[in-house]
């Protein structure tokens, strides 16, 4: 059993016990549910850096990274260094995160928000929205065509932007359909937890000009970024670089000072 393998068995029961608990009648009652949600994929067009920063405590391959944190002050730091966007991951279990820290996100930032799970039922679709998600992701590795296409056509129906997010050209033909906003390549190999932008690097001609593309994990220098571009990479999700410091809004508005020199 591979860490994806295990995550999944165990989101699989954490969502059949919220279904028993907090029906989706009622996640359609938070007065989020009819904000308007603002769109990651325009900002990513539009910018010169693209950064997409992350919460994370802790991770499989890493094990804590900062459990020192407030969310809040994560997020208004994030935003005051003009990233394009926030992911907040929301898996307790493997990242010490909960939809608590998105939806202190979503009241401290007028950031972009992605719901950084592991989607495999759409009452997590709908709960991303309640608690002030713009964006989910969803992960090729873990879900069938099918599955890919009636998740995005929901949360396109409920004006979320979808991330789908790849590691190999097989998730990527399966993925590439018109519900799909960005496509990102996860350049961390799962299963042995190895870091390489050439993952990115290769994949990026298979992926279509009419996704926004997104690299994503093991960034850590401008001169990345700066190579990454060269391949059509609009959008780089950081998370460990950032967290790992006492300051994480510091250290981004620093990388992206640098980025712009
Ligand atoms: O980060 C992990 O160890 C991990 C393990 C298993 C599944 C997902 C994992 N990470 C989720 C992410 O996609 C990253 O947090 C994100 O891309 C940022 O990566 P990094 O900049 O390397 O922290």
């Amino acid at each position: 059993m591979n860490i994806l393998d295990k995550i999944t068995a165990d989101k699989r029961k954490e969502v059949d016990l919220k279904k028993s608990l907090i029906p989706i009648n009622q996640l359609e009652q938070s007065i989020l549910f009819e904000r308007q949600t603002i769109l990651l994929t325009e900002r990513l067009k539009n910018s010169a850096s693209g950064i997409i920063a992350e919460h994370k405590r802790r991770s499989p391959s890493k094990a804590t990274i900062n459990q020192n944190l407030n969310v809040q002050d994560v997020a208004k730091g994030y935003e005051n260094a003009g990233v394009c966007g926030m992911s907040v991951l929301t898996d307790g279990k493997y990242f010490g995160g909960s939809l608590d820290d998105l939806i202190l996100a979503r009241a401290s930032s007028n950031l972009p928000l992605l719901r950084k799970e592991f989607i495999i039922d759409q009452y997590q679709i709908i709960e991303a929205k309640a608690y002030g998600a713009d964006v989910i992701l969803l992960i090729a590795a873990i879900l069938s065509k099918e599955e890919i296409k009636q998740f995005s056509t929901l949360a396109k129906q409920l004006n979320l932007d979808v991330l789908l997010e790849v590691h190999n050209e097989e998730e990527l033909h399966k993925s590439i359909m018109p519900s799909i906003d960005m496509l990102g390549v996860n350049n961390r190999n799962l299963k042995t937890f190895e870091v390489s932008l050439d993952t990115s690097k290769t994949l990026s001609e298979m992926i279509p000009n009419d996704f926004v593309k997104v690299s994503e994990s093991g960034i850590s220098t401008v001169e990345a970024i700066k190579d990454l571009k060269q391949f059509g990479y609009k959008g780089f999700l950081i998370g460990e670089n950032f967290m790992k410091t006492d300051n994480p809004g510091e250290s981004a508005t620093q990388f992206i000072q640098n980025l712009e020199k």
